[in-house]
């Protein structure tokens, strides 16, 4: 027996302008889970996290959080979850800490509970003393780790995060990585899409390959190595660069005029 489902993905599908980027998907991400989508440029990560995260329509089919339909329940699902794109939008006039006192408020939070939640956070992050300044005076991997820090004081049982580790320095990276498994710990349903394939290997309890809005395959990492160990190498980027090639060579979706 697994963990709840805390993601259904039920033959989802994107056309723009009659080109598809996403063909019919199906998958599952259970809570406690820390699942990896993989793929390279242009594969459909961004807009397969886009329709779940209920910002972008499907062209068809569904996507559910904890059992809501973003089609049609779209409020319950969107509180249940939050996003955190690559490039995060922040407000530029607002301190980090009135930025987290916003989102509080939005999420009608106790702040009882999320000022310590949120001190814990910025702490982790080496954000506490940049806390009071403007996030127009923001790095980009500072911007990154407030929107997270954002993200993460209202506890949502399902987090989407695109490209999360880019433009991270190596010690915020790791710090990244470790508060995504106590976030996964607590019972929450992770979901991140990366390139970064030793990330994936070292953080996910299984991960998806997609390549040109196909999931190619879902497995642990270390299933899919073993799969694949007597065509590939021993390394999870072996697998990808298989599996993606292998693809490659079956064809393009279209022509080049
Ligand atoms: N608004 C849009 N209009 C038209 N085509 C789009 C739009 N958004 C995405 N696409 C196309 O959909 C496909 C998937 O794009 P998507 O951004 O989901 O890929 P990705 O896997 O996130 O790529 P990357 O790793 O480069 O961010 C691409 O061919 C892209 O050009």
């Amino acid at each position: 027996m697994h963990d709840s489902t805390a993601v259904e993905v039920n033959q989802l599908t994107k056309q723009f302008k009659g080109a598809t980027a996403v063909h019919p998907l199906n998958f599952e991400v259970h809570a406690h889970e820390i699942f990896g989508f993989l793929g390279p440029n242009g594969a459909g990560k961004t807009t397969t996290m886009r329709m779940l995260a209920g910002l972008l329509e499907p062209s068809s089919g569904d996507g559910y959080i904890h059992g809501k339909s973003i089609k049609n329940h779209p409020l319950e699902a969107k509180q249940q979850l939050a996003y955190l794109p690559d490039k995060p939008d922040i407000y530029p006039k607002l301190t980090g800490w009135e930025f987290l006192q916003f989102i509080a408020s939005v999420f009608k939070l106790d702040k009882n509970i999320w000022i310590e939640h949120a001190k814990r956070l910025l702490h982790r992050f080496d954000l506490t003393e940049s806390a009071g300044r403007l996030m127009e005076t923001y790095s980009h991997g500072m911007k990154q780790k407030i929107a997270l820090t954002g993200a993460l004081i209202h506890q949502p049982s399902v987090i989407f995060l695109d490209e999360p580790t880019v433009g991270l320095d190596p010690k915020s990276s790791r710090d990244l990585r470790a508060i995504l498994r106590e976030t996964a710990a607590d019972g929450t349903a992770v979901f991140f899409s990366t390139h970064m394939l030793d990330v994936a290997d070292q953080l996910c309890d299984r991960v998806g390959i997609i390549h040109r809005g196909r999931l190619l395959q879902t497995g642990t990492p270390e299933a899919l190595k073993q799969e694949h160990a007597s065509h590939a190498g021993g390394s999870l980027e072996d697998v990808f660069l298989r599996m993606t090639e292998q693809h490659e060579t079956e064809g393009p979706e279209g022509e080049v005029p």
